[in-house]
């Protein structure tokens, strides 16, 4: 029998944004930048949009003062390794991912993230034997800093709004979703000082009232089929757009938001709330050989420097 070192992995989904799991309860595996990087590799790895280390909060040094109100941090990492601040989807497949495991039950449970603590539901399955039913998370409030901001690519220009869901969002509303190209970079923006952190961008059509579509360029990633703050974004930026303010007409707001990997609805209530549902899947678990991953973490590492 092999002597070798297996990490535990699962991979995940939500509406086709998608995630390699490591659970790591205690904390007691290192990930590099690199490792990630490697992990994430659609060709030379499992493959995904991002990582979700899975720890308690109390063991991990940005959650521990969290511990008291969540038990569980999603240590969010994006495809590139590096680190954001939220992740929508990426919550509700954690969220999924502690309810396949048997660490929470359905209902209501809180998870910590680097954005603050996050409440989600998971709903029962319409009927026994049914699919997953759709997880919903409550996402905090949308900040819309002042200011005009602008997106491109190639020789298209357009004008975007500024929308902060705990990470940085430019929605820009275009003619026709195939005007952002093939996105395999991302898109300029101005004034360069509107983002020092980078940016997710998405682009947005409307489909009919209060129901939108959208593709998005991530921030770590590239283009994915779907991004949940990237939704609430769109949300809150066409409710603008439409003249609708939850905040002034005491009325929640529903926008639908197709995006490539499926459907989402976000609410925003009076109060400035946002929820999120969609559907939220476990796809399959396996081990991860820990030479593989030194090796294939030596290798990304060797190509970022080289880039
Ligand atoms: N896919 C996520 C967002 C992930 C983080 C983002 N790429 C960033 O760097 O801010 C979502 O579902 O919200």
């Amino acid at each position: 029998m092999s002597t070798r070192t297996r990490i535990a992995f699962l991979k995940g989904h939500g509406t086709e944004n998608d995630f390699v799991i490591i659970p790591d309860a205690d904390n007691s595996i290192e990930l590099s930048p690199a490792d990630v990087a490697a992990l994430c590799d659609r060709r030379a790895g499992i493959g995904g949009d991002g990582l979700l280390h899975v720890v308690r909060s109390a063991t991990h040094p940005d959650a521990r003062h969290l511990a008291d109100e969540a038990e569980w941090f999603m240590d969010y990492r994006n495809g590139d390794g590096s680190i954001a601040e939220m992740c929508g989807n990426g919550v509700r497949v954690f969220a999924r991912y502690l309810q396949r495991a048997g660490l929470v039950g359905e209902g209501d449970l809180a998870i910590a993230t680097r954005g603050g603590v996050k409440r989600a539901h998971i709903a029962k399955p319409a009927t026994a034997g049914a699919p997953d039913g759709d997880v919903t998370l409550s996402m905090g409030k949308a900040v819309l800093p002042e200011g005009d901001v602008t997106v491109s690519v190639g020789d298209r220009q357009w004008p975007a709004r500024n929308v902060n869901m705990g990470n940085p969002h430019a929605v820009a509303f275009v003619a026709d979703l195939a005007h952002a190209g093939d996105l395999l970079a991302p898109p300029p923006f101005s004034p360069a000082t509107a983002y020092p952190d980078g940016v997710n961008v998405e682009f947005v059509v409307d489909r009919g009232p209060r129901h939108v579509a959208m593709r998005v360029h991530e921030r770590g990633a590239g283009e994915t089929r779907s991004c949940g703050t990237g939704a609430c974004a769109v949300a809150v930026a066409a409710a603008r757009r439409d003249g609708l303010d939850p905040a002034v007409t005491g009325a929640p707001v529903t926008y639908t938001v197709d995006v490539l990997g499926g459907r989402l609805v976000i609410t925003e209530a009076a109060d400035g709330e946002i929820e999120m549902t969609g559907p939220a899947v476990i796809v399959a678990e396996g081990e991860i050989d820990a030479d593989w991953l030194a090796s294939a973490a030596a290798a990304a590492a060797a190509a970022a420097v080289a880039a």
